[in-house]
């Protein structure tokens, strides 16, 4: 069966602080995140797209305008869990899946750039990818 992978990328700047960090890192700090926001689809539409990468373009940009320029810790998702870079690459990923509204197309992964060296990449396993 063919699978189509899209990806779009989007940025945001914000501030944060690691609670509990044992290092600088849990001093007030800042970063240009990155985001890599990975679709797919097995089928294409008359037009021969999966989705238009103007509707998902549009997703991750909205859903990054709301972390963009704020101190991350005070947002309700990360009050009382860490805004590492895990955690927000995994918030990113099940907000652009409640509002990707795109039939047979879904959120595949986020990879989240939190300096230029160094990422993570969430995705989630089906039941049917876990051993059993
Ligand atoms: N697994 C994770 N490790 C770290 C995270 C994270 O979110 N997940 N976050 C941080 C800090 O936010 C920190 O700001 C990152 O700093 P660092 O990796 O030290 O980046 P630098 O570019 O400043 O440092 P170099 O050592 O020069 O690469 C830390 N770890
Ligand atoms: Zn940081």
């Amino acid at each position: 069966m063919p699978k189509y992978t899209l990806k779009v990328l989007t940025d945001f700047a914000s501030a944060h602080t690691l609670r509990n960090y044992p290092g600088n890192c849990s001093r007030l700090h800042g970063h240009n995140w990155k985001v890599e926001a990975e679709v797919e689809a097995t089928v294409l539409d008359a037009l021969g797209m999966a989705v238009d990468f103007k509707t998902i373009k549009s997703l991750a940009r909205d859903i990054a305008g709301e972390l963009d320029h704020t101190y991350l810790n005070d947002l309700p998702p990360f009050r009382d869990v860490n805004p590492t870079a895990e955690n927000i690459a995994a918030w990113f990923f099940h907000e652009m899946a409640a509002r990707l509204n795109a039939p047979g197309v879904r959120v595949s992964a986020i990879t989240l750039w939190e300096t230029e060296r160094a990422c993570v990449r969430y995705t989630e396993e089906s039941p049917k990818d876990t051993p059993s």
